[in-house]
């Protein structure tokens, strides 16, 4: 009884290792040699005949992390080996659903969870009756990591990152070195022996065929021998709270091997009864401690002292009793493992409901922004729960595209996978939750599953839940109560702000739907938030655009740039903004994108600022007619400053496609904007940016360039007189080129040649200075060399800028 060997090998026919400290192998010793103050005193000899391994580079880096994380929450251990039990669990049942002798029989075929404690050797063990593992699968799961993104999150670990969210990368097993020095695996599948995986984190593990411990049937024991400050977790108390705090939502029972105070009513005859008494009672809990013997003593001591004082009037009358307390062991099941999707929703809490998302989405203490709990009935019929999370995914977006899905599919309350893509939507796959379908078959078989005909209704029915329980929470609404399919709906209190953190976390993949969901566009376009001219520091909606419409007004004006605050000083919007115009301003780098995919919304049409077709709104009639007297004007003007135009277009050679004279211009000489079809400033930054481009494209889309000149502008109109005096003139030549690259600049466009640019620049400086001869002077021979030791040379950059300001004069003579 005092050995948890014995304890394990009698009563849960588990065989556990020891760990050979007074006779430590050969490996051990010669360890112990090489290094005999590090290594020999945290090297625990593995079995003697076991073959070594050594971890993979990125599973020793982890654990390295793992083990020096002082300040990471340490609970999380149980939660993930739970989860893993519990996954092991669903293989079999999955693969029973097959062959049902792979069950087992008896206690064997019993699908559950073991937790066992022996708090004298600071050893926990669970247990499960899942799948178990094989040696390749000990080898392959147990010692690296073939996940992707592990890299990452090893960064991330090594930058302080929190060890929590561990378990989101499938890793979660070595978190198990949070609290051991010193795990073992004993473990047998179907296919294979049972086997002894064994580590000490120090960097290699080691695999042995486990002959002579207790058979386990199948399935896997872990033996965590916990570090000496981490005696706690042996405490059934600890465990006890740790299960109900993560672990509540397992759909296996999690069974304790706990002990219990009983009061029991025993005759007393005389001094040998009582003796008997307690006799009985051990019987009857066959696992009683030596502890739980002291106890019932001093338990009897007590209430027998108490009986002597009241009851000793009585005595004659009565035949006499004591109430003896006695401590016995039993498994106590510490969950309640009724799957809360197959619940009410009216029975089941909202603090219930974050419980299970924590579960479901492996953190702690982050609650979800929104669920939604619905049964969809008819032809197709399932149960699902959907959780908004408040938080995206470790590198979610950096990896949109390889993203495994998260939606767990169950049938009939068999979880079958959760690596199922075509239940949600690529763009949604940020939502947490399951679906339980009636309709599906029990199949193992993904073809299937996806060739069934309700796959598709479901994904249907998933979607629009998705964006209604958004488009709920993007109101602030409280949900109602059930709509057509689906009934009795909940969702948590929601206030906008709670959207504008969604938005926040996941607004570019809303954006991204629109792209990717051309059916649900619409919807998608509800939920877009964005800055505007008049709402420039609260976002807004599409909706609220629209309800601040001008009378007359068509179209919903947009721009797209940079931020916020360059692109409220665009000369694209001068006009608009002038006569009151409100203008979107689009700032990421996927809303131009997503603008091309969304061409109307509630029947207005988008128009795009920078693009050369502006229209100026709707008139009434009074507009109209001075509307009408100022085309006449315009007509004027775009006569008189035709030549200067075409002229103009010769300087520039192929860089622009036209230029024409405008009338969206303010207080700004010219504007550079793209045809309908040409990429946007903001566009070609992006490409430029990306690389997505071939060349070959971009130089075809940059070449649809426009440069749009305000003849109402002194310096178009002095350019013009210059120009008209001589139309050979090498200085307004050079004006107009410079116009035209501070426009470039202003409308968000790079300029080709920033140093010929430059020079151009520099030459007007110099005129207006009244200097004439840029030469620079030489710098002095000796300092140039003290600087040189210096290894940042700046003042030699500086002499070659100057240099290079020398060559650039020469050319700028001319201005
Ligand atoms: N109790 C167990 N029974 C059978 N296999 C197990 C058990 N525990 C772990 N494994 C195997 O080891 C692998 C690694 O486990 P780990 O917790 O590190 O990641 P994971 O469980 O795959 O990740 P995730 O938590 O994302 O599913 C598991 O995928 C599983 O194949």
């Amino acid at each position: 009884e005092e050995d948890f060997a014995d304890h394990l090998t009698s009563d849960v026919g588990v065989s556990t290792g020891h760990k050979t400290e007074t006779d430590p192998g050969t490996a051990a010793k010669e360890a112990a040699a090489a290094n005999p103050a590090g290594l020999a005193a945290k090297f625990k000899a593995f079995r003697q005949n076991a073959e070594k391994f050594e971890f993979q580079a990125e599973v020793s880096r982890l654990m390295d992390i793992i083990i020096n994380s002082l300040y990471s929450n340490k609970d999380i251990f149980l939660r993930e080996l739970i989860s893993n039990a519990s996954d092991a669990l669903d293989k079999l049942r999955l693969l029973a659903l097959k062959d049902s002798a792979l069950l087992g029989e008896g206690e064997e075929a019993a699908l559950e969870i073991r937790i066992r404690v022996d708090k004298e050797k600071r050893v926990l063990q669970i247990r499960d009756r899942g799948i178990g593992m094989t040696k390749k699968d000990l080898v392959n799961n147990l010692g690296t990591i073939a996940k992707s993104g592990t890299a990452a999150f090893l960064e991330q670990m090594q930058k302080g990152g929190d060890v929590n969210l561990i378990g989101q990368f499938g890793v979660g097993f070595y978190s198990v070195y949070l609290v051991a020095d010193y795990v073992e695996v004993i473990t047998k599948h179907n296919d294979d022996k049972q086997y002894i995986w064994e580590s000490d984190a120090g960097g290699n593990y080691a695999i042995s065929e486990d002959t002579e411990g207790e058979r386990i049937g199948r399935g896997t024991v872990i033996n965590i021998h916990l570090k000496e400050d981490e005696a706690h977790y042996a405490e059934e108390a600890k465990l006890k709270e740790l299960v109900a705090k993560y672990s509540e939502f397992i759909n296996f029972p999690i069974y304790l091997y706990a002990s219990k105070e009983v009061s029991n009513e025993v005759p007393v005859e005389d001094e040998e009864g009582e003796d008997e008494a307690t006799e009985t009672e051990e019987a009857d809990s066959d696992e009683s401690e030596e502890e739980s013997e002291s106890e019932d003593e001093d338990a009897s001591d007590d209430v027998e002292d108490e009986e002597d004082d009241s009851k000793e009037d009585d005595e004659e009358e009565k035949p006499k009793t004591k109430t003896v307390k006695e401590t016995v062991w039993d498994w106590e099941v510490l969950n309640d493992n009724k799957a809360i999707w197959l619940r009410d929703p009216k029975d089941v809490s909202e603090q219930e409901y974050n419980k299970f998302y924590e579960a479901l989405a492996k953190t702690t203490g982050e609650k979800p922004l929104a669920y939604s709990h619905f049964k969809a009935e008819g032809d197709v019929e399932f149960k699902s729960v959907l959780f908004i999370p408040s938080k995206a995914p470790f590198g979610f977006l950096d990896n949109y595209y390889t993203n495994k899905p998260s939606m767990k599919l169950y049938v009939r309350r068999v979880f079958i996978t959760d690596e199922f893509d075509e239940l949600m939507p690529r763009y949604l796959s940020f939502l947490r939750g399951l679906v339980d379908s009636d309709t599906l078959p029990l199949s193992v078989s993904r073809e299937t599953l996806q060739q069934h005909s309700s796959l598709k209704t479901i994904k249907k029915k998933m979607v629009r839940k998705a964006l209604d329980m958004l488009r709920k929470l993007a109101e602030g609404d409280k949900p109602e109560e059930s709509d057509e399919d689906a009934e009795g709906e909940e969702a948590a209190p929601a206030d906008t702000s709670k959207y504008e953190t969604f938005w926040t976390e996941f607004g570019k993949v809303i954006k991204l739907g629109i792209i990717e969901d051309k059916p649900n566009a619409q919807r998608l376009a509800k939920l877009v938030r964005f800055h505007t001219s008049h709402s420039p520091d609260k976002l807004t909606s599409f909706d609220e655009y629209i309800s601040r419409m001008k009378e007359g007004q068509k179209q919903i004006y947009y721009i797209a740039g940079e931020s916020k605050e360059a692109l409220a000083k665009s000369p694209f919007l001068e006009q608009l903004l002038k006569k009151g115009y409100e203008v979107i301003y689009f700032t990421d780098s996927i809303d131009e994108y997503m603008m091309q995919n969304l061409p109307e919304y509630d029947d207005k049409k988008f128009q795009n600022a920078s693009k050369e077709d502006l229209k100026l709104g709707d008139k009434d009639k009074k507009q109209k007619k001075q509307e009408k007297e100022l085309k006449e004007r315009f007509k004027e003007l775009t006569e008189r400053f035709k030549e200067l135009t075409v002229w103009w277009k010769d300087v520039l050679g192929s860089e622009v496609e036209k230029v024409k004279v405008s009338h969206r211009l303010a207080s700004s000489p010219c504007v550079v904007v793209t045809g309908a079809q040409g990429w946007s400033a903001n566009m070609e930054r992006i490409m430029r940016a990306q690389a997505l481009s071939d060349k070959g494209s971009l130089e075809y889309m940059k070449g649809r360039k426009t440069l749009e000149i305000n003849p109402r502008h002194p310096l178009v109109q002095e350019l013009r007189v210059k120009y008209e005096a001589d139309k050979e003139s090498e200085s307004a030549k050079a004006v107009a080129r410079l116009l035209y690259e501070t426009a470039l600049l202003e409308s968000g466009f790079q300029v080709a040649s920033p140093q010929e640019f430059n020079s151009r620049v520099h030459g007007l400086i110099a005129e207006t200075l009244g200097v004439s001869d840029l030469t620079v002077e030489e710098a002095p021979q000796s300092e140039a060399d003290d600087v040189e030791e210096d290894e940042e040379v700046k003042p030699a950059a500086d002499a070659q800028d100057s240099a290079d300001a020398d060559d650039k004069a020469d050319d700028k003579d001319e201005l």
